[in-house]
């Protein structure tokens, strides 16, 4: 095993809001992520690189070994799975809900539900363990556009402030999980390079409590 670390990190809207913690704990990316077509990128440690790649991804990355540490939201883990990973810290960004929606004032009738989402291991078990019998339907994105379409007669999906509904004349209904970013890191790079990892997340720990203090002060 190799005496580098790899950090995969997802790209898009996770990635803004892990920078600064990363660099609160002593990690900076050598170049302007943003601005490259790149990768896989240099930190100002020779020791420590980072991956930048589709948030589904990070967990695969973290779980065979590719990347040793990695960031993803707690929804992609759920969906994932945690087989090969640990989950040592909750970075507190990024924060939602995982929920189930549908049309306004429209009752949920059908005795077989059809749910739309692209979350379909987390729905399929969750609309189980409720005793609903749900065909569960996997797109890719614009879930909230199921319903209106009658392609879907509920939808599981990433809420925030409630808007994307709203807008679509659909509310939130029953909360599956809260959501937060996660770092994760490969068992087996835990035992191996423990030396390395654990400064390293002793050091997130700290900029995470900081900023929950800065924000609570
Ligand atoms: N509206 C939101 N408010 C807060 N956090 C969110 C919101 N939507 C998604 N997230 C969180 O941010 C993570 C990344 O979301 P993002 O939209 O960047 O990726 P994605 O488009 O879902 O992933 P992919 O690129 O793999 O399709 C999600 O996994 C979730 O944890
Ligand atoms: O409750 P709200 O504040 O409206 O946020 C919820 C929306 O945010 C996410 O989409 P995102 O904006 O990331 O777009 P995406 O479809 O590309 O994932 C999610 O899939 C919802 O559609």
């Amino acid at each position: 095993m190799s005496k580098q670390l790899i950090v995969a990190l997802s790209k898009g809207r996770i990635l803004d809001e892990t920078l600064p913690l990363l660099a609160d704990a002593g990690v900076e990316p050598a170049e302007d992520l943003g601005s490259s077509r790149k990768l896989l990128f240099d930190t100002n440690l020779p020791d420590v690189k980072l991956v930048v790649i589709r948030a589904t991804d990070v967990p695969t990355y973290v779980q065979l070994g590719a990347a040793d540490l990695g960031v993803a939201g707690k929804d992609v883990l759920l969906e994932h799975g945690a087989a090969g990973l640990y989950e040592p810290l909750d970075l507190e960004i990024a924060r939602c809900r995982l929920m189930t929606a549908g049309i306004t004032g429209a009752e949920p009738a059908r005795a077989r539900r059809r749910v739309a989402t692209k979350f379909v291991n987390v729905a399929r078990r969750w609309y189980a363990e409720q005793g609903i019998q749900a065909e569960v339907i996997k797109l890719y994105g614009a879930m909230e556009l199921a319903p209106l379409m009658n392609l879907a007669d509920e939808i599981v999906d990433i809420v925030d402030t409630g808007n994307t509904l709203r807008a679509n004349g659909m509310e939130p209904r029953e909360l599956i999980a809260p959501i937060s970013t996660r770092l994760v890191v490969n068992k087996a790079s835990m035992t191996m390079k423990h030396a390395r990892i654990k400064p390293l997340l002793e050091r997130l720990e700290q900029a995470v409590t900081a900023r929950r203090e800065g924000v609570a002060g």
